[in-house]
């Protein structure tokens, strides 16, 4: 479903990400792990065309979407809800909702996508009418996951989605992390707590200093084989 080869990404002269290859197949939920400035929401940005690569491919479903914008990305079912969530200010919660059906291709009424968003995340019917920048960080998180879904993404990348939110507003998202697995979304996750990646995550790849430092399954995050990672004594394992 994504193939992402020897991928390359450099701010100025700062180099961001470097030879970086992933894959993820139909269905399954990458997790992406590493420290700050390891270049986690770089890689995301990439993916759904907002930074350019400097060297490298991106290709969904056999389609190379390298260097397009991020427009056209959308057309290709990929959805983003990035770190800050980026809600839009002044308008409410169901205009917030109405942007994200400007990607979906699927036909069908609006009514019927929001009742299938609404059933999802209930807070956002009881509050469609306020203003989105009033809803706590929980409830933002949920529109923004709830926007990136009303475009029907094959592929749903998401930048640190339980990042400042308190324990039960991480259960609510990871529940709906979960239902969206089971129907067959694939997923790119960005997540530092290695027991939510346990619960959903097929794999799981460590960026150190812009690089894949380990790559395998979700047991690999145990403390050895991330001190290795870390430090860089391992280069790389797979499963
Ligand atoms: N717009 C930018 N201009 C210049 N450098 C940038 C920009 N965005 C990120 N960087 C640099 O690129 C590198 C990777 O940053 P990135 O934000 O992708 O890391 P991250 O793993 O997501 O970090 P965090 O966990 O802190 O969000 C860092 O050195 C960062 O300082």
């Amino acid at each position: 479903m994504l193939k992402v080869s020897n991928l390359s990404v450099s701010y100025g002269p700062i180099p961001a990400l470097r030879d970086i290859s992933l894959e993820i197949g139909e269905g399954d939920t990458l997790a992406v792990v590493g420290a700050n400035g390891a270049g986690k929401s770089t890689l995301t940005l990439a993916i759904a065309g907002a930074v350019r690569p400097a060297l490298g491919t991106i290709e969904i479903a056999g389609t190379d979407i390298t260097g397009w914008l991020p427009e056209k990305v959308a057309f290709q079912n990929i959805a983003l809800v990035p770190e800050g969530r980026h809600i839009f200010e002044g308008l409410t919660v169901e205009e917030n909702l109405l942007l994200g059906m400007t990607a979906r291709k699927e036909s069908g009424s609006t009514a019927s996508a929001f009742d299938e968003v609404y059933s999802m995340f209930p807070v956002l019917r009881e509050r469609r009418t306020s203003q989105a920048t009033r809803l706590s960080g929980g409830e933002q998180q949920q529109l923004a996951i709830a926007r990136a879904l009303l475009s029907k993404p094959r592929l749903l990348i998401l930048d640190e989605p339980s990042l400042g939110l308190a324990p039960i507003m991480v259960d609510t998202v990871y529940t709906v992390l979960k239902k969206l697995k089971e129907i067959g979304v694939a997923m790119l996750l960005v997540e530092q707590n290695p027991a939510r990646i346990g619960e959903i995550a097929d794999h799981v790849i460590v960026l150190t200093g812009g690089s894949v430092a380990l790559s395998g399954r979700p047991e690999i995050l145990e403390r050895q084989a991330l001190e290795d990672a870390y430090f860089g004594t391992l280069k790389a394992a797979t499963p």
